[in-house]
């Protein structure tokens, strides 16, 4: 989908009207409309297969296939991180990090952006040396590089262990506050949503179930605790959009060392099954 700058005003980076989507006669999305705001972190929740990622996909204009209507607007520089790091596996991770990139300080700006995500010495190491969480940092590099006004996210940290995941969700917000993108983020992980997001959206059989501002943090330090009965509560209203009853645990729990204690609502993660491969054109892998 086309950008349309034009439209774009300060209140708005991401505006998607009355988007419906399908695949065949198949509906996925069945009339989507939502902004976001310059620096808004929104993230999208939902079951497996409620359609977050063929609207992500729409986003990044990855959607050429599938069949709709309604207008999606987006600015000039988006960036994608997926769940799997998708780095080339013959470039090296500074090779892979500033590919395409434009301009004698591509490579400056590499090592930078490198650094920033705390793998400063490691440009030259190939991305089969790297962990899952280390390929992740690099996709995270390789996104940030580019400077995004919107940075969309597919599950990034699907694949990872729990532990790691928690590094993840700081580093990310480490980077979100430093460069303030507007971010689209597509989990499962309820916890991860409350974690990280401004606003939440639920989708459900591809139309917005609820919103929901997240409102936990107290003065300007960003604190929150899984454990808190705020979260809680914050917890419980999204399980019952996803239709989940509060206090069933549906599905893995990879809990968070900052996560529930033994004997509070453990973490819930939304996905029913395996999430898909999403095969298909890449338009902009970063
Ligand atoms: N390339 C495709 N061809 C046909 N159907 C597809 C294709 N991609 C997705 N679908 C279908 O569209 C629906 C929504 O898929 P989508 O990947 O957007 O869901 P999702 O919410 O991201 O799921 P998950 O969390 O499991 O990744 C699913 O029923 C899926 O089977």
């Amino acid at each position: 989908m086309a950008a349309h700058p034009e439209l774009l005003t300060a209140a708005v980076t991401v505006a998607i009207e009355d988007l419906v989507r399908g695949y065949g006669p198949k509906g996925v999305l069945n009339g989507v409309s939502l902004d976001i705001a310059p620096g808004e972190f929104v993230v999208l929740l939902g079951r497996s297969g409620c359609g977050k990622s063929t609207l992500l996909r729409a986003l990044a204009g990855l959607d050429a296939a599938v069949s709709g209507t309604g207008r999606v607007t987006v600015p000039d520089r988006v960036s994608v991180v997926f769940q799997d790091s998708r780095l080339l596996p013959w470039a090296t991770v500074i090779e892979n990090v500033v590919l395409g990139l434009d301009g004698g300080d591509a490579h400056a700006k590499g090592l930078q952006a490198l650094a920033e995500v705390g793998l400063d010495g490691r440009e030259h190491a190939w991305p089969h040396q790297l962990s899952g969480g280390e390929q992740q940092r690099v996709a995270l590099a390789r996104s940030l590089v580019r400077d995004p006004q919107l940075l969309l996210a597919d599950e990034p940290f699907g694949a990872l262990d729990a532990l790691t995941r928690i590094r993840m969700h700081g580093l990310l917000r480490e980077l979100y506050d430093r460069h303030h993108p507007a971010v689209l983020l597509v989990t499962h992980d309820v916890d991860e949503a409350i974690t990280l997001a401004d606003r939440v959206i639920v989708l459900d059989q591809g139309r917005i179930a609820l919103e929901r501002r997240i409102d936990l943090d107290g003065g300007s330090a960003r604190d929150r605790n899984p454990s808190d009965p705020a979260f809680a509560a914050i917890r419980t209203e999204l399980l019952a959009a996803l239709g989940v009853p509060t206090g069933t645990t549906t599905g893995t729990t990879t809990g968070p060392t900052t996560g529930p204690a033994i004997g509070e609502t453990p973490r819930h993660d939304v996905a029913r099954d395996r999430p898909h491969d999403h095969a298909g054109p890449e338009r902009n892998p970063s």
